[in-house]
């Protein structure tokens, strides 16, 4: 009897504005066989953004109570406002052989290390410093003061690109997707991971192989 491999965890993260959001869009409109997870956060929601949707927007109590009965795989604080992963739904995912995805910040992406380490650790890159300041202006979702925060940030944040498996550089999004598509057709195939499954479904394989 064939074992069911495990999902993969995908944990995208990178700086402000590199095109996390976007990326991650274009990917799930591509791909049917890949499931979000849906953060918490304190911030106040942006024009067109939808609760339950783009994020679960809670009040700072609620964020707080959330923590306190340990209903995060990890969460962070990010420009004044608390994120976080619920754990619910994601491990039931992975259990269930889904490919689950989290787009969230670098403090949340190394604490996710820590826990789970047969993720896939992808770091989106924008094409230079140049680009990124305008592609944030251009999103026009900042004031003067938290662009700048998040400008500065981006400087240092770029240091922590060694910590991941991948970087991805966002030049087109369809680069950047076909870039990602690409890494996780890679670990499908990777030994450790289909180790089992092979070992398990041999029989299988060779009656697929010399008798059908
Ligand atoms: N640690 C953590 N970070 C998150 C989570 N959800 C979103 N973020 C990150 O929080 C940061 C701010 O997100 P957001 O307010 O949507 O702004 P933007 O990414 O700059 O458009 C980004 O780096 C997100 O990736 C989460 O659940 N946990
Ligand atoms: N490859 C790209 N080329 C041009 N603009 C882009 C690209 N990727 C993202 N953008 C734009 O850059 C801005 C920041 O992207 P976003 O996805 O919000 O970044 P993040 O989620 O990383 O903060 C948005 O206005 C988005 O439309």
């Amino acid at each position: 009897m064939m074992s069911k491999s495990k999902g993969i965890l995908i944990v995208i993260s990178g700086p402000s504005g590199a095109g996390k959001g976007t990326i991650c869009k274009a990917l799930l409109e591509k791909r049917n066989d890949l499931y979000i997870s849906v953060s918490a956060t304190t911030r106040s929601p942006r024009k067109g953004e939808v609760d339950g949707i783009n994020y679960h927007f809670f009040t700072k109590d609620q964020f707080k109570e959330g923590i306190k009965n340990g209903d995060f795989l990890e969460y962070a604080e990010v420009y004044g406002n608390y994120y976080g992963t619920p754990k619910a739904g994601v491990n039931e995912l992975l259990e269930a052989g889904k490919n689950v995805i989290l787009e969230i910040d670098i403090q949340g992406a190394l604490k996710v290390k820590e826990c789970m380490e047969d993720g896939v650790f992808i770091f989106v890159l924008p094409p230079s410093m140049e680009e990124l300041k305008s592609r944030i202006i251009g999103r026009g979702s900042e004031t003067e003061e938290s662009l700048m925060t998040r400008f500065k940030s981006a400087y240092q944040e770029i240091n922590y690109v060694s910590k991941y498996n991948y970087a991805v550089i966002n030049d087109t999004v369809e680069a950047a997707v076909n870039k990602i598509e690409g890494i996780l057709l890679a670990e499908t195939c990777r030994v450790d991971r289909i180790k089992e499954h092979i070992l398990d479904s041999k029989e299988g394989l060779i009656h697929e192989q010399f008798y059908d």
